[in-house]
């Protein structure tokens, strides 16, 4: 089948792939997971990077993460998932005075990284302005560029003393190979950076997954799928907290667990308590039990949420 000519009447959908199949890709699993979420089905043909939606008017285009904001920028998609980083790069080749055409709608919380300045771990470069007029070598030179423009101090069409210098991966093997005396790289855990004797001097850019979605589009379909993102990434993000509390101690509980709006509160057979559930963010849950009990709460239930929706 040749799915080009099936594309007309879909939204086109940027999804991160690998550049080299045998890795599984950093955005990629998560992203899948997130499409499942959303009950995005669909099934990829081997060797093929478009995907047709079996249920949805979508076409599932399969892209490196560093390409998709150029395709989202041009409008050739509609929208996109890729690294924060990677639209900070490629607004940053925007020519001074363009804006970009690549729109942030949601982050994802997946995918979290800093884009760092690294140099030797034993040496005598300390800071970031000790590779200025040095060799720098790095997958994002656009940002890298404006980064080093700043401290250098250098105008907009000004030739900058440091040399950058472009290579596609293992940018961590430059330093030791001579090509480098420093790098910008992608730090997550460290591990890459501490196996080749490096450590981070600064932090250029922070940054996790984000779709994203070409300024002119616009669609009931991109609306609706927006919108069915943003309900899996508030399910992930949030549990839901149901306690019993006597009724005094109603209003100083309600400032722990206001909730998303506010939260729900239901009268019990027994005199003088009521029942509170409401949502809280998943990373402060253990702190909020914490306060509940010293406030007076019995039968604290967390409950993980499946999906959730306000709009
Ligand atoms: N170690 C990491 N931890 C978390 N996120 C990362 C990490 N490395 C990269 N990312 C995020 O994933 C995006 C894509 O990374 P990259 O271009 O290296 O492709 P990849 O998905 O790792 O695939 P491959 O390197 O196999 O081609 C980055 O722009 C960044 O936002
Ligand atoms: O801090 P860490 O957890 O070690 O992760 C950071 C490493 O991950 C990424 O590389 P990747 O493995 O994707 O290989 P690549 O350079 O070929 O893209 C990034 O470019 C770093 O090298
Ligand atoms: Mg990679």
């Amino acid at each position: 089948m040749d799915l080009v000519n099936h594309l007309e009447g879909r939204l086109l959908f940027a999804v991160p792939k690998s550049k080299s199949p045998p890795n599984q890709g950093r955005l990629q699993q998560a992203t899948l997971d997130l499409l499942s979420g959303c009950d995005v089905q669909f099934r990829r043909e081997t060797r093929l990077d478009i995907a047709l939606v079996k249920n949805l008017p979508i076409a599932l285009i399969f892209l490196p993460a560093a390409d998709i904001p150029t395709f989202v920028g041009e409008g050739r998609v509609d929208l996109g998932i890729t690294g924060r980083d990677q639209v900070a790069e490629h607004d940053a080749t925007l020519p001074a005075g363009e804006s970009s055409n690549v729109e942030e709608i949601l982050d994802l919380g997946f995918g979290a990284c800093k884009l760092q300045v690294q140099v030797p771990e034993k040496g005598e470069l300390k800071e970031a302005k000790d590779l200025v007029g040095r060799n720098v070598v790095t997958s994002f030179t656009a940002l890298t560029e404006a980064f080093f423009r700043n401290l250098e101090g250098a105008e907009a069409g000004q030739k900058l003393t440091t040399k950058i210098k472009y290579v596609g991966g293992s940018v961590e093997a430059a330093c030791a190979l001579g090509v480098a005396d420093g790098i910008v790289d992608l730090v997550e855990s460290g591990e890459t950076m501490k196996a080749a004797g490096l450590k981070a001097i600064d932090t250029v850019v922070s940054s996790t997954a984000v779709l994203v979605k070409s300024r002119k589009a616009n669609s009931d379909i991109l609306a609706l799928l927006a919108s069915r993102l943003r309900g899996v990434i508030t399910a992930q993000k949030f549990v839901l907290c149901q306690y019993n509390i006597p009724r005094e101690q109603l209003s100083v509980a309600s400032k722990i667990t206001p909730g998303k709006r506010a939260p729900t509160i239901t009268a019990l057979e027994e005199e003088g308590w009521v029942a509170v559930s409401s949502m809280v963010e998943k990373k402060r849950i253990a702190t909020v039990m914490d306060e509940l009990i010293k406030v007076g709460a019995s039968d604290i239930l967390v409950m993980n949420i499946a999906n959730s929706r306000t709009d």
